[in-house]
């Protein structure tokens, strides 16, 4: 019915909603002067039959663009849950900054045996999310930062997620590809915590209590390891474990890219009430702490065409302006992003981390970015150990990521890279591929969090901002 049909049958002051699909439907919302919008469906719901297509947790951010300017509210609706209300409510922010204002609930409350319950637990978990929001710096700041930014305060924060893995040997659950699987394992081990590489299904909630952090790696995906992929990453951010997600290769096919994100899937296309698993995109389901990758990976996984790949390699030089690119990465993904080369900038959203360390032979072997991200995944599960004594808190119950893994990631890159550095015999005397890639491993494992500290070159920026710290890897 038209907005103007209803306004003259309804009481004045009446509210008028109208449910939107498309971003068309949004613009014809705004037109004809809506006070709210339901986008959705979401995902598969039984609650009412389906005509139109899943929008995806993925689709709505496009949506809420579409919302201008304008004072309209807007909610999501379509089988939202306690379990996912805030996956969505985070992945939902439009590129303009604009947020969903709530989600609509049916099941979850109606069907509940303690609706009472059930809603106060929804509507604490919508508040945390909103003053997290409002409140938060990093990841959605827009605060700039006045004076020299020290790099001093974030190795002493990576020294002490270095203490924390060898104190208390964290479970890394990789889930990764099948040419990199044993020196995964093993470059895990040599850090000082403990890996498992389980990719079935069925045994993701299992593993997910296990405090930790989990390492999702696409390089030979199969739609077996999609759906341990999809449940393992949805009970993670149920636990509150962080998820680095590593999209190798994503370039490389339609299959790969529309399993994590791409708008091609056959979700979009499904009118089913309920969601066949495997069509279900990655990202539609849980919101990664970290994700990383070469250029033309994260070239590929944000749609921008200025580098290529070629299967799991990046092509040419990079981006223009790599600090740029990952800090907006990072801001529309709400999460830290990781570009790696010969130069790695780490991004928060708001700061970028560059990192000069590392060696050639990384870029000469296979698994080198696997390893990065299985030692990042490391890092991180160190920082949800060094937190987990605060949730609990209404911050923390709003968050699905922790702000402190912009520096397990750099943790996780400087242990590779230095150690890296130190593999290669200080006589100058040649070391081939197969060496470098054992010797690597030794010291990883001998590494220690004065080597970091020492040998760090790293600095930090906000790009847009004349203010810069360099630090290079000499004593001062
Ligand atoms: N030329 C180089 N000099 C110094 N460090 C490098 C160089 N090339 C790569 N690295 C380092 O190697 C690690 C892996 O980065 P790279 O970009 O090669 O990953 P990748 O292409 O995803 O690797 P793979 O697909 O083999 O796993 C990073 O820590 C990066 O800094
Ligand atoms: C070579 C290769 N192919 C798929 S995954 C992988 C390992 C490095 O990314």
């Amino acid at each position: 019915m038209p907005i103007a049909v209803a306004r003259r049958l309804l009481p004045p002051g009446s509210i008028v909603g109208v449910s939107c699909n498309t971003p068309a439907h949004v613009h014809a919302a705004v037109r004809d002067g809506a006070d709210y919008i339901g986008i959705g469906a979401v995902y598969g719901t039984q609650t009412k039959k389906l005509t139109e297509p899943l929008v995806g947790v993925r689709g709505i951010a496009a949506m809420l663009d579409g919302l201008g300017e304008s004072p309209i509210k807007a909610v999501a609706i379509g089988g939202i849950k306690a379990t996912n209300a805030l996956r969505i409510l985070h992945s939902a922010i439009a590129p303009n900054g604009r947020p969903l204002d709530g989600v609509a609930i049916v099941s979850d409350i109606v069907a509940s045996r303690e609706p009472a319950a059930s809603a106060t637990k929804l509507s604490r978990l919508i508040r945390a999310f909103q003053q997290e929001f409002a409140t938060g710096i990093g990841i959605h700041s827009r605060a700039t930062i006045v004076g020299s930014i020290a790099v001093e305060p974030a190795l002493e924060r990576v020294q002490s997620l270095f203490q924390e893995i060898k104190k208390s040997s964290p479970l890394v659950h990789q889930i990764t590809n099948n040419v990199v699987a044993t020196q995964s394992a093993n470059i895990t081990l040599a850090v000082g915590a403990s890996p498992i590489m389980a990719t079935a299904a069925d045994e993701m909630e299992d593993l997910s209590r296990i405090p930790g952090a989990l390492l999702v790696n696409i390089g030979t995906l199969v739609p077996d390891t999609k759906l341990g992929m999809l449940e393992a990453g949805y009970f993670a951010n149920l636990n509150g474990k962080p998820i680095v997600l590593d999209p190798v290769g994503i370039g490389a096919s339609t299959f790969r890219k529309s399993s994590v994100n791409g708008t091609c899937s056959s979700l979009r296309r499904n009118v089913q009430p309920i969601i066949k698993l495997c069509n279900v995109e990655l990202l539609d389901r849980w919101q990664p702490s970290v994700i990383k990758g070469n250029a033309g990976e994260l070239a590929a996984f944000a749609g921008s065409t200025e580098v290529k790949s070629k299967g799991v390699d990046s092509v040419g030089s990079g981006f223009s302006d790599p600090a740029l690119f990952v800090q907006a990465l990072a801001r529309q993904e709400r999460c830290i992003v990781v570009l790696t080369g010969k130069t790695d900038y780490v991004s928060d959203g708001h700061l970028v981390v560059c990192i000069e360390n590392g060696h050639e032979l990384l870029g000469q072997i296979t698994g080198a970015g696997c390893m990065a991200g299985s030692l990042i995944a490391t890092f991180c599960a160190a920082q949800a150990s060094l937190t987990r004594g605060q949730s609990g808190s209404a911050a923390i119950e709003g968050q699905l990521v922790d702000r402190g893994m912009l520096y397990a990631a750099v943790g996780g890159l400087l242990t590779l890279e230095i150690a890296a550095e130190q593999a290669v015999p200080a006589d100058g005397s040649a070391v081939g591929r197969g060496t470098f890639l054992s010797r690597l491993i030794d010291r990883v494992g001998f590494l220690t969090q004065d080597d970091i500290t020492r040998l760090a070159k790293i600095s930090i920026q906000v790009p847009g901002s004349p203010k810069e710290s360099t630090r290079t890897g000499l004593r001062e």
